[in-house]
């Protein structure tokens, strides 16, 4: 689907330095392929154990994990919202986006220079979501004139509504909040979908720490989770430092034993690639089959057809039913089909099921 996470934040914080770790695939465990589309987009496999023991089970040809498309956005500075450090450039570039990852510096260190001469995350993630929020008052003022007229000369009722959700944003975006916390119902935050808000995106915070502070955070990290804790926003403590040097090893078994040295029970990027894939609000079934395990990616809440349809569409337009066992089902029966049966664990679902993450899935349809 193609669906798209962007790395922001101000110069200088480490945005670069992980992204290249994601890129670099000896930085992660044994199957991680990665590829440049420009230099600065990178396609990454979505780490999954439920694939790795699929493929135990079923020693397929082939194996598919899921992707996700990770975009390494230059720093955005003060007045990029009107324009600075090309700041239109990269406004545009976070537009194209599907949500957001914050990274934050919060390391100390005399030799990389910060943009505003001193560490504090808090100041910089204001800096950031002010841009952002300047930004999109703008959208929304530019809306709200093309409507405006209509909604208060007479009778279109859908104007009117419009305006008003329209105002709402306005008010709190003026109070210096972010869209995505606008208190608007899930059904009127359409009235702003054409628009594609910067703040209304989702968005999860990394805290990039010095090495001594990658168990246990830092005060820095402590500002950090105090201040976002209303947004109910992840927040990720990662050293983009130790990542670097992470993938600078050889083997997959260096790599395991400088996590273990460091008490880490896996790397950051494997942990920064798994919450992005929540972030999108994602889930993941399978299909698994002597030729092929793989791995699908759906939006939460797709019907079984609709599922079918990322497959193919002609799937999903001859549905006839799904047979779908739970993962934790075909783990326990080793994937036996008979077994599976007899213990009643085949569910035979129509056009209405909502497909559950992990659900293994075979398709009957017609042509
Ligand atoms: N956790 C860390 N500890 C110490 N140094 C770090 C850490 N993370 C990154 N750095 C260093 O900070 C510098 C800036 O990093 P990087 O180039 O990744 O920033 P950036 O956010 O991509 O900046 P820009 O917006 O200019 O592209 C680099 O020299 C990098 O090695
Ligand atoms: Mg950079």
């Amino acid at each position: 689907m193609g669906l798209q996470c962007g790395i922001v934040g101000l110069p200088n914080v480490g945005k670069s330095t992980l992204f290249n770790c994601l890129s670099n695939a000896k930085a992660q465990a044994a199957n991680f392929p990665f590829c440049t589309i420009e230099p600065n987009v990178g396609v990454i496999t979505v780490p999954d154990e439920r694939l790795t023991k699929l493929t135990e089970i079923v020693n397929p040809k082939n194996v598919v994990p899921n992707v996700i498309e990770i975009v390494d956005i230059a720093g955005l500075v003060k007045g990029a919202s009107k324009g600075e450090g090309l700041g239109n450039q990269f406004l545009a570039n976070i537009r194209a986006t599907n949500a957001i990852i914050h990274v934050l510096r919060c390391f100390d260190d005399d030799n990389v220079i910060h943009v505003d001469g001193s560490v504090d995350p808090i100041r910089d993630k204001e800096i950031i979501d002010t841009e952002l929020q300047l930004k999109d008052l703008d959208s929304i003022e530019k809306k709200i004139q093309k409507v405006e007229k209509m909604a208060k000369t007479g009778g279109d009722k859908e104007a009117k509504k419009t305006f008003d959700v329209l105002t709402v944003y306005k008010n709190h975006l003026l109070a210096g909040k972010s869209a995505r916390t606008a208190p608007v119902a899930e059904e009127d935050q359409e009235y702003i979908a054409d628009i594609w808000l910067l703040t209304a995106k989702p968005v999860m915070y990394v805290c990039n720490v010095d090495e001594a502070s990658v168990n246990t955070g830092n005060a820095y990290v402590d500002k950090v989770k105090a201040a976002v804790k209303e947004e109910n926003a992840e927040v990720l403590i990662i050293s983009a430092q130790i990542e670097s040097e992470i993938s600078q090893l050889e083997t997959y078994e260096e790599r395991q034993m400088f996590l273990d040295d460091l008490g880490l029970a896996e790397s950051g990027v494997n942990k920064l690639i798994k919450a992005a894939y929540k972030l999108l609000n994602l889930a993941t079934y399978f299909t698994a089959g002597v030729q092929e395990v793989r791995a699908w990616t759906i939006t939460k809440g797709f019907t079984a057809p609709q599922a079918a349809g990322v497959i193919h569409t002609d799937f999903e337009k001859g549905f006839i039913r799904a047979e779908v066992t739970k993962y934790e089902d075909f783990v326990k029966f080793n994937g036996s089909e008979a077994a599976i049966k007899e213990n009643g664990k085949l569910g035979i679902e129509g056009k209405t099921y909502i497909v559950q993450d992990g659900d293994i899935m075979h398709f009957r349809f017609n042509v």
